[in-house]
């Protein structure tokens, strides 16, 4: 597993674009036949992928310290390609594209498997620490009420869909997450822009075409960076940067959060006149 420290937004001032990418961008999250995680210092959050030819079990590596991954941390899982299985505990969850789990602090064994290993599932996931144990829930994006925000007019018609949430899909310890899907035509996400003291994001960028990007912006609201992404790939916000991309054409992404509260609402909205 591969280790991200935390970092200072006053030693960002004076990064290259090669260390930025180095600390904020995880990429090769799903490669075949591997799972692959990368674990933050900030809020402890791993961000990771799994796409099964064969079954592979998730296994507990010495950086979490535990007897088994989920002894003390509980899991989102979204599938974003073709059918697949999470068995937890020798139960069988069946995800089809866009379908998610929530997967309880206490479970002892987790394999991901696919319907058809030539053409694998693709499991996207985040874990947090945990204190509490919640039950583990499959989460449908169709029954999920989604939240419609912005116009065309500003580039920025989405919809939010919240499927680890205190008041929909499953909830959860800390662990928050959602995938907020752009209407066709639309490239902004989260502009007008925010940041959140209290809690720390990573955005998994998907469904972008072939030879788009994503200009993910981040940093303090009147230092701004950016960071070129492509399909698949994730970025880490720490709790001090905005979060906010625009496409080189429509895309979805999954954002997962965790920290000191749960409230997605809890945001401190930047006035648009204090970008840099
Ligand atoms: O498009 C959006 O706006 C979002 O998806 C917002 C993010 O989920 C977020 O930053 C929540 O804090
Ligand atoms: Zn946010």
């Amino acid at each position: 597993m591969e280790i991200r420290t935390a970092v200072s937004p006053r030693d960002i001032k004076a990064y290259t674009t090669e260390r930025m990418r180095e600390e904020f961008l995880i990429q090769d999250l799903l490669l075949p036949g591997k799972i692959k995680m990368v674990y933050s210092h900030v809020d402890r959050i791993i961000a990771g992928g799994a796409r099964p030819a064969e079954p592979i079990a998730l296994q507990a590596g010495k950086e979490i310290g535990a007897d088994f991954f989920l002894q003390r941390r509980e899991m989102g899982i979204v599938n974003i390609g073709p059918a697949g299985t999470v068995m937890v505990d020798g139960t069988e969850y069946r995800l089809e594209k866009s379908d998610g789990l929530y997967v309880s602090m206490g479970s002892k064994d987790l394999v991901f498997s696919s319907d058809d290993p030539k053409n694998p599932a693709k499991f996207y996931f985040n874990s947090c620490p945990a204190h509490a144990a919640f039950p583990t829930k499959k989460i449908l994006k169709k029954d999920i009420k989604g939240n419609h925000l912005g116009s065309i007019q500003q580039s920025n018609e989405r919809t939010i869909y919240k499927y680890i949430d205190p008041q929909a899909g499953a909830k959860s310890c800390q662990l928050v997450m959602g995938m907020t899907v752009l209407e066709p035509g639309n490239m902004w996400n989260s502009m007008p822009c925010h940041t959140h003291d209290r809690r720390m994001e990573v955005y998994f960028y998907f469904d972008l075409p072939e030879n788009a990007v994503v200009f993910h912006l981040m940093g303090e609201p009147a230092e701004t960076r950016h960071i070129v992404m492509r399909n698949e790939e994730a970025v880490i916000s720490p709790s001090w940067s905005i979060h906010s991309g625009v496409g080189t054409a429509s895309y979805t992404f999954i954002w997962g959060m965790c920290g000191e509260n749960q409230n997605f609402d809890d945001m401190d909205h930047v006035p648009m006149a204090i970008l840099k």
